[in-house]
């Protein structure tokens, strides 16, 4: 069937080429060529089609579903992607499995981390390769069901066996049962567990292990192990996320991994060279999330806004016809600051990734001196960009009205998967809160008269304020920022300080202002993703590209300012707010004809995005009809349970 010619308009109203906007998006040419190569690839081998909707389908159909794609992919797995990229290899799950959740998802995006980051060059010698060749399936093991956040009070225990040399496993309480690793329940056969380490009754407190849970040729799980599945869960229902305990469980030494902090056959503890060491896989993880999440916006966007362009309803001046609703200043308002942040996320996901890996090198030297910084900025980015991605998808599917509340539009899962991040990998509040500490140091650094010693990012702290000129242009707007986040850190930690000094003691007077506290996180970390985002334009050299970028950019900075007015009213008159206002309005009109093209460029295919709504082709009605049809409730056109319940039931009325 051929295109809706609503979708070829819009297309053909774009002032750029996609394919160089993706090449912008995905951080290279080549990459953004490969992308396209693998999704061209996969489409034509039909075992990667889904067997039927997704959404018709039970847990036990999601996850066998999951993993008969998985046998298939380890057959072409070599042709299709190089498997030393990542990035290559993420896209190509995305393609496969999609976002629900599959039994290798841990696997690769912690497991094998781990054992890069933490493993010594011998445990690497012993397990990497065989992870890497999936000849074992491995989970990241660390949140306990009394506790995920405070990893110094887990229960899980590891004592040292000097006579033996083992290491002795046990979960003493229901509270220390492990509770919500990925893939623990039913698929992994070993795991990277984070349990105390106890030497000589003395707690060392979490360290990593390698730990096989299940047979590797009958898949039982091994004596002394209780593993499981947690049931269903609010989303990411393709994932079997378990529960594990240990009852004297047995481990040689050699599966401490040992990269870092160190036991020896004798007892004697090594320590490492930065006590968060040991905290590196999530740092990982939390570094990919603006990528990630950025994804999962722009998969909602791309549903709303090509549904947007040919979903017809009332009408504008001209009254032959019914009005696009992307028409409508409001729909405008509700998806094109969205689509700003889709892309300021990623462009921020492409730095914190290329961060972590030069931590890597450098903690893989001897040097930890970056770690804190990065921890820093990642704590608080995953907390906000989790957060406004979630804002920002529920936002898409209002925008597509009644059927945006169908599974035909997928909106909701996508919902469902991506707010997840604001719980896991460090809940949000809890994450900017470990910013806010950071802040705190930065500001009591200025007022002890250090404010050189500052870091970039922190530099504007110490800072200021100058003159506005809102005509100069997004700078002008990171001034703005600027004034808010240094104004808000300042108040938030002279609250703290006065609460401290009042004879308060320091948790009390942390945790009284803490809500002021995670007000500043918030303001630094978009004025980290605005500047981010400004710089990055800055550096394109397509002009086209660059130029519907500056647009998007101009309702980037107008849009934030305006969400943030609060923050700056001692900064600017009511006559800039509403110059402001006016500066956004007229960017969504710049923007619009360019609306359809910019989500195409994210160049999410058909098969991932799983949309009845968000179709390539734009042909929604007739393929929402046939959607419809296939729901297994309509196999038959009376159910049983008509005839057993509500026959008798109307019968029995009629007497
Ligand atoms: C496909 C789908 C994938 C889904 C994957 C999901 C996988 C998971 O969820 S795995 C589980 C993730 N769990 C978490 O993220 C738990 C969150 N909790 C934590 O990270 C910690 O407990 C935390 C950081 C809150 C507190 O740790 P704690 O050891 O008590 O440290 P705390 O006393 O608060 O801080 C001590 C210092 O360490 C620093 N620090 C803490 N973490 C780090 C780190 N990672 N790197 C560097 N420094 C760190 C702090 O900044 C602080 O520095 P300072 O004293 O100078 O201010
Ligand atoms: C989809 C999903 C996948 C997951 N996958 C894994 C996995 O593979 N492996 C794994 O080990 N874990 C996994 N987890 C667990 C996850 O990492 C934890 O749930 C998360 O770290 C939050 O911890 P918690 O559940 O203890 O929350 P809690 O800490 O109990 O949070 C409850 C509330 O208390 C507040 N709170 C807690 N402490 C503080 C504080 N100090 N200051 C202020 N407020 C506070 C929080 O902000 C929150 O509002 C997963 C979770 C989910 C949802």
């Amino acid at each position: 069937m051929s295109e809706n010619p609503d979708l070829t308009n819009e297309r053909a109203s774009g002032t750029f080429e996609t394919n160089a906007m993706a090449a912008v998006i995905y951080g290279s040419e080549k990459f953004a060529q490969r992308r396209r190569e693998i999704t061209e690839a996969i489409s034509k081998i039909p075992e990667f089609q889904d067997s039927h909707p997704l959404v018709f389908m039970s847990r036990e159909e999601k996850i066998s579903e999951a993993c008969r794609k998985l046998a298939v992919l380890s057959n072409y797995w070599n042709s299709l992607i190089d498997t030393s990229d990542e990035e290559e290899a993420l896209h190509l799950y995305r393609e496969v499995l999609g976002l629900e959740g599959h039994p290798l998802a841990l696997h690769e995006t912690m497991f094998i981390p781990s054992l890069i980051a933490q493993a010594s060059d011998e445990q690497q010698e012993k397990w990497l390769g065989r992870a890497q060749r999936r000849e074992i399936i491995g989970c990241y093991a660390q949140t306990e069901m009394g506790h995920g956040t405070n990893l110094r009070a887990l229960e899980t225990t590891a004592t040292f066996d000097i006579s033996t040399r083992e290491f002795i496993l046990n979960s003493p309480t229901i509270t220390s049962l492990k509770w919500w690793p990925g893939a623990l329940g039913k698929s992994a056969n070993w795991s990277i567990v984070i349990a105390n380490l106890i030497i000589k009754e003395h707690n060392y407190g979490p360290h990593p292990f390698m730990v096989q849970l299940r047979d590797e040729k009958s898949h039982e799980p091994l004596p002394g192990i209780t593993v499981g599945d947690i049931g269903p869960k609010m989303a990411f229902n393709g994932a079997d996320n378990g529960f594990l305990g240990f009852k004297n469980y047995r481990i040689p030494r050699e599966n401490m991994l040992m990269r870092h902090s160190k036991v020896t056959s004798d007892g004697s503890y090594i320590k490492p060279p930065h006590a968060k060491i040991g905290y590196s896989s999530m740092v990982k993880v939390r570094s990919r999330m603006a990528m990630d999440q950025g994804l999962f916006l722009a998969s909602a966007l791309v549903i709303a806004v090509r549904y947007s362009a040919v979903r017809r309803q009332g009408y504008l001046e001209d009254k032959s016809r019914e009005v696009k609703v992307l028409d409508y200043q409001t729909q405008q308002h509700r998806l094109f600051p969205s689509i700003a942040r889709a892309y300021a996320f990623i462009f921020c996901g492409f730095e914190t990734i290329r961060l972590y890996d030069q931590l890597l090198i450098d903690v893989q030297n001897g040097n930890t001196s970056g770690m804190a910084d990065l921890h820093a900025l990642t704590s608080g980015l995953k907390s906000v960009v989790t957060y406004q991605t979630g804002e920002g998808i529920e936002q898409a599917r209002m925008a597509c009205g009644g059927h945006g509340y169908s599974m035909a539009s997928y909106i909701s899962e996508i919902y469902g998967v991506a707010i997840g991040g604001c719980t896991y990998e460090g809940e949000n509040m809890v994450m900017l809160l470990q910013l806010a500490r950071y802040l705190v140091k930065s500001i009591e650094m200025i007022q002890n008269g250090k404010s050189r010693e500052l870091g970039p990012m922190v530099a504007y702290l110490a800072e200021n304020e100058s003159e506005i000129d809102l005509n100069l242009g997004p700078n002008e707007y990171l001034k703005v920022f600027e004034y808010a986040a240094r104004n808000q850190t300042w108040r938030a930690t002279e609250k703290f300080q006065k609460l401290r000094n009042s004879g308060m003691s320091n948790e009390e007077a942390w945790n009284q202002a803490s809500v002021e506290l995670t007000r500043a996180s918030r303001l630094h970390t978009r004025l980290y993703i605005m500047s981010t985002f400004i710089n990055h334009v800055g550096s394109i050299v397509d002009q086209k590209v660059k130029g519907v970028l500056i647009d998007l950019l101009n309702v980037h900075v107008t849009y934030e300012v305006m969400d943030i007015g609060i923050y700056v009213q001692g900064l600017l008159s009511s006559n800039q707010m509403d110059l402001i206002r006016n500066q956004l309005y007229v960017s969504l009109e710049t923007i619009r004809p360019n609306a359809v093209s910019l989500v195409d460029s994210f160049q999410i295919s058909d098969m991932q995005l799983r949309s009845v709504l968000g179709r390539r082709d734009g042909n929604v009605y007739e393929n929402l009809f046939k959607w419809a049809k296939s729901s297994p409730l309509n196999k038959t056109d009376v159910l049983p349970s008509v005839t057993q319940y509500l026959k008798p039931m109307m019968e029995k009325s009629k007497l």
